[in-house]
């Protein structure tokens, strides 16, 4: 056997070209959804994800702004950066570019955000809406492995979703989403025991462990849908958590590292802005 690749690219183009009429319609109602984007400091991968959120928020036609702060930036500066944003009405998404300097705490920025205006639904608000199956802003990548699964015909329902990797970013959310949708969700982690016993009997098995070429062939079971969720640099080379010529073998579906699900997480951003603009406007 060998899988169908899922490429979320593609994938991430068409739902671009919907996003772009849909802006356009917004703005024939007056509604001109904006996203705005901090980074603090200039690790180059942090920038090149930023410069790309800017780049497909203005070939969607919507309008955002980078606020760029130095690595110097105090913890007390950023704060009383998003409180302006806010207080700003013609703002409708912010976005603190993760990870954070080590004198930033985190949390506390990301509790700093507005919920309604938290567009990549960290905030413990939004977590909880999703944890009690709310309709809110999704963190994005999950997000878009749930988009890409769906979009597949992938049937998750009654299915056994193993994940490596227990992050706040994506670890956890994609469990609580697909347990949403009635899959049986498996966490494993660093510190699991016999990985490969669960890697084998899952239906759907998703790696965001930051750990290249992690899974192989031998460790899924034939007809599993192997989700790739890995950025890890080898040489230089963009490589995911999976050895992808092994893994193809055995899977049915299957993402590639790059053009996989890395798109999506800008795709949905754009997405949740959208949704945040409607939100905000139509009340
Ligand atoms: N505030 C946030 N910070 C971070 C998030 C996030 O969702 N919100 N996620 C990641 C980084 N990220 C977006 O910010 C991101 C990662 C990867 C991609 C992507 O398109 N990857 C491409 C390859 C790009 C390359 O060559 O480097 C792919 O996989 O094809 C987009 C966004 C951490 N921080």
């Amino acid at each position: 056997m060998s899988a169908e690749v899922i490429y979320g690219k593609k994938l991430a183009e068409e739902l671009r070209q919907e996003m772009k009429e849909e802006t356009a319609k917004l703005a024939k109602n007056g509604i001109y959804p904006k996203l705005v984007v901090v980074i603090v400091g200039e690790d180059p991968a942090s920038m090149s994800y930023v410069k790309g959120k800017q780049r497909a928020s203005e070939k969607i036609g919507m309008d955002s702004d980078l606020i760029e702060l130095s690595e110097e930036t105090s913890e007390a500066e950023l704060l009383n950066i998003i409180n302006r944003l806010n207080e700003d009405k013609t703002v409708h998404g912010i976005l603190v570019q993760l990870p954070l300097p080590q004198q930033i705490d985190e949390q506390k920025v990301i509790e700093a955000i507005n919920p309604s205006k938290d567009v990549d639904g960290f905030h413990p608000i939004n977590a909880g809406r999703m944890l009690t199956g709310q309709e809110t802003f999704y963190p994005c990548t999950p997000f878009g492995i749930l988009v890409m699964l769906k979009r597949a015909n992938v049937s998750i329902e009654g299915k056994h979703v193993v994940i490596i990797g227990r992050s706040n970013l994506v670890g956890k959310p994609v469990g609580q989403l697909l347990l949403n949708e009635h899959a049986t969700v498996t966490h494993c982690h660093s510190r699991t025991e016999n990985l490969r016993e669960h890697t084998k009997r899952a239906d759907i098995l998703i790696v965001a462990a930051g750990k290249a070429g992690l899974i192989t062939g031998e460790d899924i079971s034939e007809g599993t849908v192997v989700i790739d969720v890995g950025v890890n640099r080898v040489d230089g080379k963009l490589t995911g958590d999976v050895d992808f010529e092994s893994a193809k073998e055995k899977a049915s579906y299957i993402t590639p590292v790059p053009k996989g699900v890395g798109p999506m997480t800008i795709t949905m951003l754009l997405h949740n802005t959208i949704k945040a603009a409607k939100w905000i406007e139509q009340k």
